[in-house]
């Protein structure tokens, strides 16, 4: 699957720019600021019908406009798919395919499979359980439909909880048989998701071992471990039930899905705990490349890999080892952003790779 061009109306710091794109490798160079990442996020939106790095699209659309469009060509399965996103005030967004708009944004999730890796990523292994969930539906959800249809049905009736229980704290009157009709509503769609994060955890772990064991020389395994208040107690209603007074006294819901985690190890070694710079980078960077392996696997075929700014900060022996293993191993279209325009021209030139090169200067792109 790729990109083979794009065409940016008013999105972030683009105001009209089209690009076509290499099937292999694509490096977008220029100084700091300029838009290499605005551009990664377009592509990114086309896929998952938002940005990786905005919520609200209300502050993608270029400083003093309302409205963005993002337009991508794909070859896909031998067939060309033109996909459009369409962010007009007033009206619900819009996600196009060969010019139909979809239902529901969640029948496109999966159908243009990527991975992204930034800089931020290690956020993944410092920050709360929040960004690791978001790690694991992202993933689950460009593989499973379903998956996708549960979790956003839990979240929906959560929502419902949590409004209840807050009007409940306020009224001073606690309503525990409407708590057991969200407690059964959130019953199936919680099973289907907690099997299916199990499922995944146990499938990533040897991918993830063995990503980490190519980067950094075999120095330590890598792997992660789930957590969850359900494997405690195994039954949701069950569990939803012994934490009504928490519930109660905080109004929300204390327990559930949504407090489920990830545990980063080296080794036996809590990640977050014991390793240094490096490691955690070689990790953080091992678990984006493991998701790559697991989704191309999954659905046979090659998902689009995002690299933003991965070199920075990295020594040349590193930069050398990492774009090694992008250009040998089995990947499919890749775009790299960089801020030293010679770095990875000159080792991708000494390699037999089709690749293009694009200069970015303020939301203008030349092809070089
Ligand atoms: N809605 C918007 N309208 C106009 N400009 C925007 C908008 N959103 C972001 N920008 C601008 O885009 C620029 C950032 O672009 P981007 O993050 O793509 O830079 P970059 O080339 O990747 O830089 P770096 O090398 O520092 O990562 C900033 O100058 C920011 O002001």
């Amino acid at each position: 699957m790729e990109i083979t061009q794009l065409i940016l109306t008013n999105f972030k710091n683009y105001e009209k720019e089209s690009f076509q794109f290499s099937s292999q490798i694509n490096c977008l160079v220029g100084r700091n600021g300029m838009g290499k990442t605005n551009l990664l996020d377009a592509i990114y939106y086309l896929c998952m019908g938002k940005s990786y790095f905005v919520p609200n699209d209300r502050y993608l659309s270029l400083h003093g406009t309302d409205f963005f469009r993002i337009e991508g060509h794909f070859d896909r399965e031998e067939k060309r798919e033109k996909i459009v996103a369409k962010v007009i005030p007033k009206k619900k967004k819009e996600l196009e395919r060969n010019g139909v708009p979809y239902a529901k944004l969640s029948e496109h999730i999966g159908f243009l499979p990527v991975v992204i890796i930034i800089p931020d990523d290690t956020l993944l292994a410092t920050e709360g359980s929040e960004a690791r969930r978001r790690f694991l539906d992202n993933t689950i959800s460009q593989l499973d439909p379903l998956y996708l249809k549960h979790l956003i049905q839990y979240q929906k009736v959560l929502r419902q909880r949590n409004a209840a229980l807050k009007q409940m704290g306020e009224s001073g009157r606690f309503q525990e048989s409407l708590l057991e009709v969200y407690d059964l509503q959130l019953q199936m769609p919680g099973l289907y998701i907690s099997e299916k994060r199990e499922a995944f955890v146990e499938e990533f772990n040897p991918i993830l071992a063995q990503v980490y064991r190519t980067i950094s020389g075999g120095a330590e395994t890598a792997s992660c471990s789930y957590r969850s208040p359900l494997q405690k107690e195994p039954d949701l209603m069950e569990l939803l039930r012994k934490h009504r007074d928490k519930d109660r006294i905080l109004h929300r819901t204390t327990t559930g899905l949504h407090r489920d985690d990830l545990v980063f190890n080296l080794d036996e070694f809590p990640l977050k705990r014991f390793a240094s710079q490096g490691q955690l980078k070689s990790f953080i960077l091992s678990l984006k490349l493991a998701q790559y392996e697991l989704i191309k696997k999954n659905k046979n075929q090659r998902p689009l890999l995002l690299l933003d700014d991965i070199f920075d900060k990295l020594d040349h022996h590193r930069v050398d080892h990492l774009l090694a293993l992008l250009l040998d191993g089995d990947f499919g279209q890749v775009f790299i952003t960089d801020t030293d325009q010679k770095r990875v021209s000159q080792m991708i030139e000494s390699r037999d790779s089709s690749y293009r090169e694009f200069l970015i200067t303020k939301g203008k792109a030349t092809a070089l």
